[in-house]
């Protein structure tokens, strides 16, 4: 038996296997892993030192299982094996947008749960918000085993499309407000490198600021801005640009996106 099996190994996917066995000290050996891509498979395989196998001998020989489609080949994937899971399993499926009541109409028997983690989980530093289909004594297990991946929040699985709007998307809006800070700085004359160095260590400082002190960002922003300073000169101008109109709105559609998915 292995405790974790895993169908699907893109991005998602790897970064839970990652995870798992770098920070939820899974050992590699207790997981197997599936994907249609072989060629995929293999290089999961190699990499992390875990078993592949036929898909069906995944949910034969796994405690818990993760289903890491996308959510247009749930039906393909859970085909051949609907009939295999047994009552005391544990299906966790990341599918953005797909109904645990969906899932049950297609698989009976195991305890469904639904998550939805975000890539730097690759790292342990992920959000991973969660819902259980119903009561279960095994959520604190589950719940342990998905620290690995990063901060944990249990929520009622209609607020997990805005889990998906804000932190499943969120670090592409992250990632893409980085990539504009360099960019400014290119422009004001760093090379781009250096200026990307310098946008992330100040996402991550303050990141880890806000963090730590626990101080409404709204506090922590006017300790930055002088009177007549070079921030409040920055700061207008992100507001004549309507910034955080975009970024509000950015949530809002991908949570929209999310419930239609
Ligand atoms: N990428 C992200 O940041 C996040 C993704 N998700 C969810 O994770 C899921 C996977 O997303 P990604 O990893 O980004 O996609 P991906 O396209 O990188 O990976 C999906 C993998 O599933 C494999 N696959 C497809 N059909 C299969 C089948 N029938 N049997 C076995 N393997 C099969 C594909 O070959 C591929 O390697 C999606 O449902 C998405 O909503 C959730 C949170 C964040
Ligand atoms: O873009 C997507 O649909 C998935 C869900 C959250 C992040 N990636």
């Amino acid at each position: 038996m292995f405790k974790v099996g895993v169908i699907g190994c893109g991005n998602m996917g790897e970064a839970i296997i990652k995870g798992l066995i770098e920070k939820a000290g899974i050992n590699s050996t207790s997981i197997v892993v599936n994907d249609i891509n072989k060629e995929r498979q293999n290089y999961i395989v190699e990499k992390y030192n875990v078993a592949g196998s036929d898909i069906r001998k995944v949910v034969n020989l796994s405690e818990i299982v993760f289903l890491v489609v996308k959510p247009k080949d749930l039906q393909d994937s859970l085909e051949s094996i609907k009939d295999l899971f047994k009552e005391n399993q544990i299906l966790i499926s990341v599918l953005a947008g797909v109904k645990i009541e969906k899932i049950k109409s297609i698989v009976e028997k195991p305890l469904v749960v639904r998550i939805m983690p975000n890539t730097p989980a690759l790292i342990g530093e992920g959000v991973i918000g969660v819902s259980f289909e119903k009561d279960t004594e095994k959520k604190q297990e589950i719940i342990d085993l998905l620290k690995g991946l990063g901060e944990v929040f249990e929520v009622k699985e209609e607020l997990l499309d805005v889990i998906t709007g804000l932190s499943g998307s969120g670090p592409a809006y992250v990632f893409t407000f980085i990539d504009a800070l360099a960019q400014g700085g290119v422009k004001m004359g760093l090379p781009y490198q250096d200026a990307l160095k310098i946008a992330t260590q100040t996402v991550l400082g303050a990141a880890k600021l806000l963090k730590e002190t626990g101080e409404h960002p709204a506090v922590l922003r006017d300790t930055v801005s002088s009177p007549a300073g070079t921030t409040i000169y920055g700061l207008h101008e992100l507001e004549k640009k309507n910034f955080k109109d975009a970024v509000i709105s950015a949530v809002e559609t991908a949570t929209k996106r999310s419930k239609e998915l």
